[in-house]
């Protein structure tokens, strides 16, 4: 069978996309999706997803990550399901689309490579010794550093998020280090098993736990990954973070079709 698919990346997140909206795909399964993400015997991709129709919402995101598993929710990869929708034609300059995490709301730009995207609002962040946890759509630990650009991100990630606490249900590990003007992170995916350019929902945790020690207010965050910029921004009450967009860039790549 042949499968149509677009390549997208976001600030170096990479995914393979899938319009499935006539649902002819019956027989896919975690190998094949696997297979697909390999980046040497497949497309190669953080992940894959699949546009496919709601009758509530304007599509639907289902994403997987690269190990083949149903992934949770996944920023970058719904950045780059927006444009995707776009380049369709499925939606215009406007969306709400449902995820794994529930509905998002999300703006892009008129030629759809800059896509502002709604997050959950969050309101628990528990500390993990000098650490914070929390969920914003997938599970996040942050860990502030220094020197972050010589930092052994794969190890100490796997290190991490294969501990006695998250071995079970797994944990995206991210490391930050503060740049006056910006923040600088790197992340270990849960999923992928490695460190990967960007991580969208890992971001904006770290935008969150980082302004825990700023005042509240509406907090506007840059942030420099691997693969690019990004910038998360919302509302802080002390306690609450509401109206929260993960925004950047999200562009296509290319498109192929696979025999599978
Ligand atoms: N790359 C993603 C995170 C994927 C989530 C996945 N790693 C999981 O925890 O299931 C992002 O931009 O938010």
């Amino acid at each position: 069978m042949n499968i149509k698919f677009s390549k997208y990346q976001g600030a170096g997140n990479d995914f393979v996309l899938i319009d499935h909206r006539v649902g002819e795909l019956k027989n896919i399964d975690s190998k094949l999706v696997a297979q697909l993400c390999d980046r040497r015997f497949g497309i190669g991709g953080d992940g894959l997803m699949f546009l496919t129709k709601h009758k509530d919402y304007d599509f639907e995101m289902v994403y997987y990550n690269s190990d083949g598993n149903v992934g949770s929710m996944c920023g970058n990869g719904g950045r780059c399901i927006v444009a995707f929708a776009k380049h369709l034609g499925v939606i215009e300059n406007e969306t709400n689309f449902l995820a794994v995490d529930g509905p998002h709301y999300a703006k892009i730009t008129a030629e759809g490579n800059w896509v502002e995207l709604q997050m959950i609002d969050v309101d628990t962040i528990t500390a993990d010794e000098n650490a914070f946890v929390l969920n914003t759509g997938s599970p996040h630990y942050v860990k502030q550093v220094t020197d972050l650009a010589s930092l052994d991100v794969f190890n100490k990630g796997k290190e991490i998020r294969n501990n006695d606490t998250y071995k079970t249900n797994g944990i995206n590990v991210n490391f930050v280090e503060d740049k006056g003007d910006h923040l600088f992170v790197r992340t270990f995916e849960r999923g992928v098993e490695d460190e990967t350019y960007a991580c969208g929902t890992g971001v904006t945790a770290v935008a969150m736990a980082m302004a825990q020690q700023k005042q509240p207010g509406h907090i506007e965050t840059p942030i420099e990954v691997l693969g690019g910029k990004l910038q998360i921004n919302f509302d802080y009450d002390g306690s609450k973070f509401t109206n929260v967009f993960l925004c950047g860039p999200a562009e296509k790549v290319f498109e192929g079709e696979v025999n599978f």
